[in-house]
C-alpha cells in the first residue's frame, strides 16, 4: 500500500465531499426504500406487467408526466423486480430501454433492441450495427427474442420522438402475427406529452391497446424526501441544514422535478469541492441551479444549427424587452432579420423560421400556441421561451457566432474573465 505522500502531486487522491456520487447519477437506479411517494403508481406498471413473471405477455403501458416525476424509474424499477421473480420460476424476462430522442428511427430501434437482448455466444445470431435493411432487423429481433427471452419488455423513453410509429404496430401484433411463436412482448411508452396517443396513426391506435397512467409532479417535502435518501452520496456532515430544503424549494418552483433536485444537489456538490470547501453551503445551491439550468437547456439546443440559435435568440431579446412571453411569428421573425443582418447571416424566409419554431417546440425548447388550425402551426401562431431569458441568452452566446452579439464581450476580455 503505498500512502498519499509518494503519490503523484498531479492529482487528488481523497474527496472530502462525496463518499459516492454514482448514488446521485441519472442512470442509478435506487433501491425500492429509496423511491418516494410512488406506491400506487408502481402497483399499477406491476398489474400491467404481472403477466411477464408467468412468461405471458403483458399489458401494454404508456406513462405520462412532466420531466423529473419519476416515469422511467418506476418503470426500471417495476421491471427489474418482475424479471427477479420470473427468475424463480424459470422465466427468462429481459428489457431493453430505448431513448427514442437518440433512436428515432424504425430501423435504429429495431437494431438497438436486438443488440440489447441477445447473447451472441448462445443465440449464433449476429445483430451487425449497419448494413442491413429494416426488414433484416426486423428478422434478426423476432429470431433473438424467441432465443433468448420468454418475454421481453421493450421500454420506450420520449416515445413522441419516433419518427414513425409502425413499429409500435408491429412489436404488439408480433405474437398475433406469429413472427415470434414461443415468446411474448410488453411496451411500455413513456412521455412527457398527455396528449402523444391523439398523433398516433390510426392503424397503430385501433391495433395497440394499452393502460394509461399519469405521473404528477412532487410537492416540496416528497423532494426533500427523495434527496435526503440520497444523502449518503456525501460524507457526513458536509451539507449544511439548509442546503436540501433549499434545493427542493428550487426544484419545486415550476414543478416538482426530482431529476431537477438532484442534479441541483450534485452540482452544488461539485462547486464545493472544486472551491476546496469542507462543507457545501446554500450559495454553493444557489450557484448550481443556475448551473444546472444552463445545461439542461445546452442539451435541448445542442444540435440545433446557428440559424436555429438566432431564431432562439430573438425570442430571447423579444422576452427580455417586454413584459409579454409569447410572441407571434412574425414579430420574432423581424426581430430575427436585425439579428441576422448584424451576424452577417443569409436571412431565411418567414416560412423556413416558422417551421424551425415548430422544430424547437417539438424539443421542448419553446412551447408554440396556435390561434389558427393545426397544433403551433401558421403565421399566427404565438411561441414562448421554456427557460429562463437570462439562462438562454448565456447559452446562446457561447456559440461562437453568436458570441458576437455579447455586448459585455470587450469589457469581460480586458479584464481577463
Ligand atoms: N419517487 C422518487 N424517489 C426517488 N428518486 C426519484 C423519484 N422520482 C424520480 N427520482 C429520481 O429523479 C431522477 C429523474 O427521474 P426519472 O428519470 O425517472 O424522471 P422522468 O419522469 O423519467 O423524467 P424525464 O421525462 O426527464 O426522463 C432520477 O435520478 C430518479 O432516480
Amino acid at each position: 500500500m503505498s500512502s498519499n505522500d509518494d503519490r503523484d502531486p498531479l492529482f487528488r487522491y481523497d474527496d472530502p465531499i462525496f463518499a459516492d456520487e454514482r448514488l446521485l447519477e441519472i442512470t442509478h437506479l435506487p433501491g425500492p426504500d429509496r423511491i418516494v411517494g410512488r406506491d400506487e403508481q408502481m402497483q399499477r406498471v406491476a398489474d400491467a406487467l404481472n403477466p411477464a413473471v408467468f412468461g405471458s405477455e403483458p399489458n401494454h403501458l404508456f406513462i405520462f408526466g412532466k420531466t423529473g416525476t419519476g416515469k422511467s424509474l418506476i418503470s426500471r424499477s417495476v421491471t427489474q423486480r418482475v424479471i427477479t421473480e420470473a427468475e424463480r420460476d424459470g422465466v427468462t424476462v429481459k428489457y431493453a430501454f430505448i431513448d427514442c430522442g437518440e433512436q428515432n428511427t424504425e430501423a435504429s430501434v429495431v437494431k438497438t433492441i436486438a443488440q440489447i437482448i441477445n447473447e451472441p455466444d448462445n443465440s449464433g445470431i449476429t445483430v451487425p450495427d449497419r448494413g442491413l435493411g429494416t426488414g433484416d432487423y426486423y428478422k434478426r429481433l423476432w429470431q433473438t427474442i424467441d432465443h433468448c427471452t420468454d418475454v421481453t419488455i421493450v421500454i420506450l423513453d420520449e416515445i413522441d420522438m419516433l419518427e414513425d410509429d409502425e413499429i409500435l404496430r408491429k412489436l404488439s401484433r408480433a405474437g398475433e402475427n406469429r413472427r415470434i411463436s414461443d415468446a411474448a412482448i410488453g411496451i411500455v411508452g413513456i412521455s412527457n406529452k398527455i396528449d402523444f396517443p391523439d398523433h398516433l396513426s390510426e392503424r397503430v391506435k385501433s391495433s395497440l391497446s394499452r393502460d394509461e397512467l399519469v405521473f404528477s409532479p412532487y410537492d416540496a417535502n416528497q423532494l426533500i424526501e427523495i434527496l435526503e435518501k440520497r444523502q449518503d452520496a456525501f460524507h457526513d456532515s458536509v451539507l449544511e441544514d439548509d442546503v436540501i430544503p433549499l434545493t427542493s424549494a428550487l426544484a419545486a418552483q415550476e414543478h416538482g422535478d426530482a431529476r431537477k433536485a438532484i442534479d441541483i444537489l450534485r452540482n452544488a456538490g461539485r462547486l464545493a469541492k472544486k472551491q476546496n470547501d469542507a462543507r457545501v453551503t446554500a450559495e454553493n445551491v444557489r450557484e448550481a441551479k443556475e448551473k444546472t439550468e444552463a445545461d439542461r437547456f445546452n442539451e435541448l439546443i445542442e444540435g440545433s444549427p446557428q440559424q436555429a440559435k438566432a431564431i432562439l435568440y430573438a425570442l430571447t431579446v423579444l422576452t427580455q424587452n417586454s413584459s409579454q412571453k409569447e410572441f407571434p411569428t412574425k414579430i420574432i421573425y423581424n426581430q430575427y432579420k436585425e439579428l441576422a443582418r448584424r451576424l452577417d447571416f443569409d436571412i431565411l424566409s418567414e416560412r423556413r423560421v416558422q417551421e424551425i419554431l415548430q422544430e424547437q417546440n417539438f424539443l421542448n425548447v419553446i412551447q408554440s400556441e396556435r390561434t389558427g388550425r393545426g397544433r403551433g402551426r401558421g403565421a399566427h401562431a404565438k411561441h414562448r421561451l421554456l427557460e429562463n431569458p437570462s439562462i438562454v441568452e448565456k447559452v446562446l452566446l457561447r456559440d461562437s457566432r453568436l458570441a458576437l452579439l455579447d455586448e459585455n464581450a470587450d469589457t469581460e476580455t480586458s479584464s481577463g474573465r
